[in-house]
Parts: structure tokens; sequence; C-alpha cells
């Protein structure tokens, strides 16, 4: 059975103190929350706990002295702290007390079941030390795997992780797989990490964007020409399934592929034989096939956009790479992977991430996904952390929340036609207008000729406003002697 642990946290976030306690409760542990490491330490003293988490992002007072004898005490293994991204002082204080157990600030309810998942292993039993391996850094319980050419594969959602596991057992069998998933998700990525668990890793992964060229263009590029097969071809020339024999192709945008290159992509598959253009006689394709798409597949199929049977051959198995808004607690360890990468390609100290941007990054939506979070790390670092590196994800932010506000009900199909969305605006334009007015003219105590100069417009249209928004005096009228109606009355 499970013996209940105790988990103490030294924090100055109340939401983390919650979210913390609720945590550790509802699975059945305890919590004691401090301010500051000597409290802690005197706690320690009285009676003993089974993990410290220190919460550095909301700056508990730095203090090396008490970090080093809670380490001493605790155990290095069962202290985890949560470092905001990039640079601070207290990264090289866990530097120097060797502190592996880390964790990104600000801190997440995964990232405590972390923690317990950690302590429930049965390295706590007989403590053994936490370097992580060289691809599952169980500390923070990511994945990392280097795929060559500065590229890598991240997982730290339970989502990837997931995805992480099938590809590890379908790069045992030999069968062709579709990735589905949007633009910039990671397809991709997933298919490059597919090839090399596989027997085929030795040999070339190459990748063709089926929607990038026209048929004739794709199918030269796909299986190659003989010399004079054509005009212009002077010499003959590989495609990429012959480049990639003994490896894997991966057929990107397959979904936008052209109905006479689907046909003979499905002879391909079928016979397991293709021909260069103007060849005599076909060759053997040993290559594992993988596809990706981000089209709704199955809407193309009934539209008869897509052949059936192609895509009965090219998904005997299916990945779907979940969208970043739904693997948002990824963010902080994505963002904090690429702050490294991107400093040390600009030759940079990797830029500090705010609290406040790193949630605002983790409220968008992102429609371009890693590719898009990608780019705005590239601008974090080159502005060295501005907060004008994501205006406009804040624009964008702040312009969905007035939407919701102002248009909460969705329409049926999800989306607003053109005309609610002129409605949606004019209603926002109108109730700040209003907003405006009643204020400027509650500043003036109504002497509305003083309202206009301050609104800036004539006193014509703030008469003509007032109407229109049918705007009523609320404060209680000056007299000329200085004494609020009312007020008068009741002190009298
Ligand atoms: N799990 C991941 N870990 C680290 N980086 C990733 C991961 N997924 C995607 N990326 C990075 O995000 C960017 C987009 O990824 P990728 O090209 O694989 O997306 P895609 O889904 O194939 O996009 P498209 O549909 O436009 O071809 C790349 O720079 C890639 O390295």
């Amino acid at each position: 059975m499970l013996r209940t642990k105790t988990v103490a946290l030294v924090t100055h976030s109340e939401l983390l103190r919650h979210t913390a306690q609720a945590a550790l409760h509802s699975e059945g542990h305890d919590a004691k929350v401090f301010h500051t490491l000597p409290e802690c330490l005197e706690s320690w003293k009285q009676s003993r706990f089974d993990a410290v988490i220190l919460d550095v992002s909301s700056r508990p007072p730095r203090d090396e002295a008490s970090l080093a004898e809670l380490v001493r005490l605790v155990g290095r293994e069962q202290v985890w702290i949560a470092l905001p991204l990039g640079l601070s002082p207290w990264t090289a204080d866990a530097d120097s007390l060797g502190l592996k157990n880390r964790l990104t600030a600000p801190l997440q309810r995964t990232a405590l079941e972390l923690v317990l998942s950690d302590l429930s292993s049965p390295r706590h039993e007989s403590p053994a030390p936490a370097i992580s391996e060289p691809r599952r850094h169980s500390a923070s319980g990511l994945i990392l795997e280097e795929l060559g050419n500065n590229r890598y594969f991240l997982a730290a959602s339970q989502k990837m992780m997931q995805i992480y596991e099938t590809v590890l057992l379908l790069a045992a069998v030999d069968a062709p797989v579709l990735i589905l998933g949007e633009s910039g998700s990671g397809k991709d990525v997933v298919a490059n990490l597919l090839h090399r668990h596989s027997k085929r890793a030795g040999h070339t992964f190459t990748s063709v964007n089926c929607a990038a060229l026209p048929p004739d263009l794709l199918e030269s590029e796909l299986f190659g020409y003989e010399a004079g097969a054509f005009t212009g071809a002077v010499r003959a020339k590989s495609g990429k399934f012959e480049q990639a024999d003994k490896g894997t192709i991966l057929l990107d945008e397959i979904g936008e592929m052209s109905a006479p290159m689907q046909a003979k992509l499905l002879h391909v598959l079928q016979d397991g034989q293709y021909s260069r253009l103007g060849a005599r006689a076909p060759s053997m394709a040993d290559v594992r096939v993988v596809s990706a798409t981000n089209v709704d597949i199955e809407t193309a199929m009934a539209d008869k956009l897509f052949r059936e049977d192609l895509y009965y051959r090219i998904s005997t198995f299916t990945i779907r790479v979940p969208p970043l808004r739904e693997r948002r607690e990824e963010i902080p360890y994505l963002v904090e992977e690429m702050v490294k990468r991107q400093a040390a390609i600009f030759q940079r100290d990797p830029v500090y991430i705010s609290p406040h941007i790193l949630s605002t990054l983790q409220e968008y939506d992102w429609p371009g996904n890693l590719r898009e979070l990608s780019n705005v790390v590239i601008r974090l670092q080159v502005l060295q952390g501005h907060e004008s590196s994501i205006a406009d994800i804040e624009r964008k932010l702040s312009r969905t929340t007035i939407v919701e506000k102002v248009c909460p009900v969705e329409a049926p199909d999800g989306r607003a036609s053109v005309h609610e969305m002129r409605s949606i605006v004019k209603t926002f334009k109108d109730q700040t207008e209003r907003r405006l007015i009643q204020q400027a003219l509650d500043n003036a105590r109504w002497n509305r000729r003083q309202a206009a100069v301050e609104l800036r417009i004539s006193y014509r249209t703030l008469l003509y406003k007032i109407d229109e928004y049918h705007l009523k005096e609320t404060r209680a009228p000056i007299r000329m002697n200085g004494e609020i109606e009312g007020t008068a009355r009741f002190l009298a």
C-alpha cells in the first residue's frame, strides 16, 4: 500500500499553496506550506517530511545557508527546486548544491504529481542518485531526444509521453503509419523519431511535401527519371524512393495529393515496385512509408478527394499528434529548451522568461502550434525577454476575451459569421464609448461642457450621445452652497 507522504512547500504564492494542498490531499498525502527556508528548517527539526519543494518564482528571500542546511538534512534527492526559465541566482545555488530535481516555475499541478510519483518510485526505497538518463529526465518527468541537426523530440505531457511509447512500439514493426495533426504540431518530428527507433535507422530518412509540387514534378521527385524521359531530362536522376532505400520516406501533406498521383502511389504500395519515368524495368521499393497530413482525411474521403483504398494502405497505424493548446503543461518545458538552444545559436545567455510572460504563453491557443511558439521564443531571445515580444499574443488574447464576454454563445457551427463579428465589434465599441462618456460626466460632476472638453468631442455631440445612450446623472447634483442634496437633508 502507498505510504502517506508529507511534502513541504516553500512558497510565497497563495495560489500555489491552495493548488498544492488540494493536489496532495486528493492523493492522500500531507502538505506543509512555509514562507521561508528557515521556517521550513525549523519544522523539519520537529517532524520530518519526505520531500521539499522550493518555489523560487514566488521570490522567497534568497538564503544560501538555509538551503544548504536543508539539503544536508533532508537529502539532495528529496529536494525539488522550481526555477524560473533563463538565468537566476537560484540556478547557481542549485548547481553548487548538486540539486538535480528541477521543476519549471510557475509550478503546475502536474509537476506536483511528478514529485509524488517520483517519491513512490523504487529509487526512494533505496536512495540512488537522481541523475537523469540521457533520454528520460525522470526528475522533471520529460523525455528529450536528439534527432540531429539541432532537432529534437520533447514530451512532457501525458499525451505526448503516450505518443512516445506508441512510436517505440510502432518502430519495431515495419508497417505504414499515418500521422495526423495540425500544422506545426510536430508530425515531421514524430516521423523522424519513428525512423530513428526502427531497424532502418542506419539508412536515410527523407521527406517529400506532396502539396508543394504539381503532379508531374511530384512523380519525378518521388520516383526519379531516366535521361531523355522528357524534354530537359538531360541526365538521369534518382527519386526519393530510391534515395531512401532501406530507410524511411515521409509523404508529408499526403491529404493534398492529386488524384492521378494517388493512383500511382497506390500501385507502388500494392506492388512494392516503382519505375523511374522513362525506365523500362521497375525497381523494388524497400522503404518504410510514413504519411502525414493536417487535412481531415475522413472528410476528404467522404468528399471523394482522397481514395479510400489508398487511405487503408497508408494507415495500418495512425498517430494523432495533439495541438499545443491541448498540452499546455508542456509549454514551460518547450520554452526552456527552445530558449537554451536559441541562446546557443545567438551566443547569448539564455533570456529570463518572467512568470507573467510564461503564463501568457500558456494561455494562448497557438494556432501555429510549436512552429509559432518557436518564433515567439526567437523574438524573446533577441529582444531579451522584453514584453513587446509577446504584444501580438496579448492583443489576440484580449480580443478573444472581449469576444467571449460580448458573445458568450457560440454559433451552431462553432464559427461567427462576418455579420455576427460586425455586431460583436459594434456592441463592444458602444459599451466602451458609453462607459467612457459616463465616466467623463461623473468626473465633471455632470458639467457637460467640461466633460466634452475632456472627451475631445463637441458639446453638441456629447448631448447627442447622452441621448443615444440614455445616460442619466448617477450622482446627486451639487447645490450652489456645495452641499450634496440628500446628504444635507440627512445631516439636518
Ligand atoms: N515534440 C516536439 N519537441 C520539440 N520540438 C518540436 C516538437 N514538435 C514539433 N517541434 C518543432 O516544431 C516545429 C514544427 O514541427 P514539425 O515540422 O514536425 O510540424 P508538422 O506538424 O510536421 O508541421 P506541418 O504540418 O506544417 O508540416 C519544428 O521546428 C519542430 O522541430
